[in-house]
């Protein structure tokens, strides 16, 4: 005979909660870790442990005939390691940069419920601090609030895996005398919000930012004869679809925001590329130190000379060095037409003698240098079984 489905779920909520037990144990073992690792000053991520890690607990579970498949065990265990990793990167972060307060500024762009919002929200939530909202309406005015003391930091998205680099906040990296302090991902799932029950067939415009437009823009042709209506930002749609109360309208954004605003999910998944993340950065006034101990990277601006093969030449420092570089954009610098700026992300830590020499040779190579920022790398890669 079956068993009664209230019984069953009620086993099923002791069981999740023992879970969540063995989690929290585990995750306040990461500040044991962590301490060890600070008297011995070994590097936080050791990614052949993890590794033995995963294949342990794979054949382990196949030993003991738990009937469950190698991927789902190592896909949540990659996840409960990012945690200790992230765990651990924040406790020594937080040592070193004493500074942080409680309660801390932060300005994104868009209204309550942008993507920018909810990656500001994550990160304080990271940092265990309390955050203070401050919406902005573009993003020179998230520099402002910063350079201002208004905000203590600007969350800005710098690039898509759908749509690419954010020129414009590239562009507003070149002239300022802030610091990039910290980065994070955050997995964009735009979905059509709209106010009522109405089918797709019935939406005749579409309200978004033109970075939302841009990465549904396969859903969208499909779509028959829709008029777009471009917003400065997502959160701006998903609001403004909401006031207008309208049956044929509906909002490009996200789950999350929608429920602010009091509309439902008409379809979600419709991003041209199913993986869509979007790097975060964080700016501040002061740069921060980051510990040796962590993955790190820094973000030069560069300019070569107008030679044949100028930027080879310079790139080549960072072969010599061993430096894995993780990002070349360019982008063109204003008044001076064909010439380009360059930015450089490198895995190094600017307090490393070895990073310092590196970028005193490439002196040589450029006539313009400038580090934008140093900061942990709190996107963890999975280790790989
Ligand atoms: O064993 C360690 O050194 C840890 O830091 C713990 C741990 C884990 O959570 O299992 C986390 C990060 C390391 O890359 C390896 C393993």
């Amino acid at each position: 005979m079956a068993l009664d489905l209230t019984e069953i779920r009620q086993q099923i909520t002791q069981i999740d909660r023992n879970l969540l037990k063995l989690l929290s144990e585990r995750h306040r073992l990461a500040f044991d870790v962590v301490r060890s690792k600070e008297v011995t000053q070994k590097a936080l991520r050791d990614v052949e442990r993890e590794q033995q890690l995963l294949q342990e607990l794979v054949r382990f579970a196949e030993n003991e005939n738990y009937q469950l498949e190698p991927q789902y065990i190592t896909q949540i265990f990659q996840k409960i390691i990012e945690d200790s990793v992230l765990t651990q990167q924040v406790y020594l972060q937080k040592k070193l940069n004493e500074q942080r307060e409680r309660d801390i500024h932060i300005a994104f762009l868009g209204k309550r419920g942008s993507y920018s919002h909810l990656a500001a929200r994550n990160y304080a939530t990271r940092y265990q601090e309390q955050l203070i909202e401050i919406s902005c309406s573009s993003f020179e005015q998230i520099f402002e609030k910063v350079q201002s003391g208004e905000a203590d930091y600007g969350v800005l998205p710098l690039e898509n895996t759908t749509s690419g680099a954010i020129n414009e906040v590239y562009d507003l990296l070149q002239h300022t005398e802030l610091s990039l302090v910290g980065e994070l991902a955050y997995p964009i799932k735009h979905c059509v919000l709209v106010n009522g029950q109405e089918d797709l067939s019935q939406i005749d415009t579409l309200y978004s930012h033109p970075q939302v437009i841009q990465q549904c823009s396969q859903f969208i042709r499909e779509l028959d004869r829709v008029h777009i209506e471009y917003c400065e930002s997502s959160s701006h749609a998903m609001q403004l679809v909401s006031s207008l109360n309208k049956p044929n309208i509906a909002a490009l954004g996200n789950e999350d925001g929608g429920k602010l605003y009091g509309l439902t999910v008409l379809k979600s998944g419709i991003a041209n590329q199913e993986n869509n993340i979007t790097r975060f950065i964080v700016i501040a006034k002061n740069p921060v130190v980051v510990s040796p101990q962590i993955h790190t990277k820094t973000l030069l601006l560069m300019t070569t000379s107008q030679q044949a093969g100028s930027l080879v030449d310079a790139l080549l420092v960072f072969k010599k060095h061993n430096i894995n570089m993780t990002k070349l954009e360019s982008r063109p610098i204003y008044g001076k037409p064909w010439e380009e700026m360059f930015y450089l992300e490198v895995e190094a830590n600017i307090n490393n003698p070895d990073t310092q020499a590196a970028f005193e040779e490439l002196k040589q190579y450029s006539n313009f240098l400038k580090v934008l920022g140093c900061y942990p790398s709190e996107i963890v890669k999975p280790a790989k079984v």
